[in-house]
Order: structure tokens, then sequence, then C-alpha cells
């Protein structure tokens, strides 16, 4: 799974990554959360995040209900490809919603709402645990130039109230740093990703017996 902040680097990594392992031979199956224009959950998270849901946008449990049940509708895919590819990488996984929606609420109510993402993905919906996150870690100045960037170059892309709020993408910052530290779900792998990562040596500690 590869998780970091909006605009840090996680497409192009997913893409390197791709690359790199086809290059040793490897078969890979990926997919990118939300999957907008591919689900309905998806779709509405989207509304929700230019704020066009009402109270909705603004509900942390209710926006991540929406993104629980996007990835619960590609649960049947990605255990098939975990059966017939060497590699499934996913561009946001549950954790994102760890994250994000931790980063909306007090911090006292991080441990709970944590707790809850898992019990809801994992044990009610019978996701599939990762075995690996790769936080691509970047300064939240960073990510934001980079999200700017990819607007200019894109116009589709146009930044949501997540990414417009500078304060919430440091909070998620430091949320990420937290479920890396204590290893939530499965274990961590924290990537610089401030100039250019090297996605052969970045592979090779992983698939070395
Ligand atoms: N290591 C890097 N150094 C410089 N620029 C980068 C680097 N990685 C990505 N970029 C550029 O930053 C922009 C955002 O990259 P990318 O789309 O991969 O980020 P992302 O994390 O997937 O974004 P989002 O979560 O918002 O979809 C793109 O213009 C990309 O070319
Ligand atoms: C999967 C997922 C995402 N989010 C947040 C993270 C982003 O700010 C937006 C949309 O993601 P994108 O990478 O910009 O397309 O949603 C979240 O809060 N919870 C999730 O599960």
């Amino acid at each position: 799974m590869i998780e970091g902040l909006d605009g840090a680097g996680k497409r192009t990594l997913a893409n390197g990554l791709t690359e790199a392992l086809a290059a040793q031979g490897r078969t890979v199956a990926g997919h990118a959360f939300p999957r907008y224009g591919q689900s309905v959950h998806a779709d509405l998270v989207r509304d929700g995040l230019y704020g066009r849901l009402g109270d909705l946008s603004d509900s942390v449990y209710g926006m991540a209900v929406l993104y629980a049940l996007d990835r619960r509708g590609a649960a049947d895919q990605i255990r098939k490809d975990l059966e017939e590819h060497d590699v499934v990488l996913l561009d946001r996984y549950v954790a994102s919603s760890a994250a994000y929606s931790a980063a909306r609420l007090h911090q006292d109510e991080h441990g709970e709402f944590v707790r809850w993402v898992r019990e809801l993905e994992i044990d009610r919906f019978g996701l599939p645990v990762p075995d690996l996150h790769l936080l691509l870690r970047v300064p939240v100045e960073v990510a934001a130039e980079r999200a700017a960037k990819r607007e200019q170059d894109d116009d589709s892309r146009a930044r949501d109230i997540y990414e417009s709020d500078g304060s919430l993408q440091a909070r998620c910052g430091v949320v990420y740093d937290g479920l890396a530290k204590i290893g939530w779900l499965a274990p961590w792998q924290v990537v610089d990703g401030r100039s250019n990562v090297n996605f052969h040596s970045l592979l090779e500690p992983l698939f070395t017996p």
C-alpha cells in the first residue's frame, strides 16, 4: 500500500514501482482509492470532497463509511489479484481513512477512531490485510507545491476541500507518522519522497529472502 499526503508523489511512486517490478519479471496489479468513475461510493466521496453533500461532507464518520464502502466493492477483485499476480500495489487503502479522518477529529478521539476503522473495514467488511505500507514522506509544503503543479498540468484535478486545508494536511502527516511508529495494521516502511525515489533500490530489500 502506498500512503502519504495529497501531492506527495504516490501515483508517481506506484508507476515507478510497477515498471521496476515488471523489469524484474514480476506481474503487478494496481488500484487507486477512491475509485472515481468506477464505483458509486467513490463518486459520492468526490461529491463530499467538493462540499456537495451538505452535512455529510462535514461528517468524519459519514465520509469514512463512503470510503470504506468503495473499498468493500473492490475486495473480491483485490483477492483475485492477490491470487493471480506477484504484487498488488494500492495507491491509498484503509490507512488513508485512519490518517485523514482522524486528522479531522480531536487528538483524544484518534485511538478510538482508528480502532473503529479497523473493525469496520477489516473485521466486518473482510478487506484483505496489507503486507506492507510504504509511507511516502514529504514536508507539507512540498506536497502542497506538487499538488499545485499537478493542478496546473491537469485542470480536471482541482484541489478538493481536504487538499486546500494546509493545517489538515499537517495534522494528517502527524497521524501517519504515529501509525507508522506503532505499525498499525501491518508493517510500515518510511520512504523519503523529497527527491527522486530510486525504485530499484527500494524493491531490493523487499524481495530478498
Ligand atoms: N519525487 C518527486 N520530485 C518532484 N516532483 C514529483 C516527485 N514525485 C511526484 N512529483 C510531481 O508531483 C505532482 C504530484 O505527484 P503525484 O500525482 O504522483 O502525487 P499523489 O501523491 O498521487 O497526489 P494525490 O494524492 O493528490 O493524487 C506531479 O506533478 C508529479 O510529477
Ligand atoms: C482513500 C481515502 C482517501 N482519503 C482522502 C485523501 C484525499 O485527500 C482524498 C482523495 O484522495 P486522492 O488521493 O486525492 O484521490 O480523500 C480519505 O480521507 N480516506 C480514504 O480512505
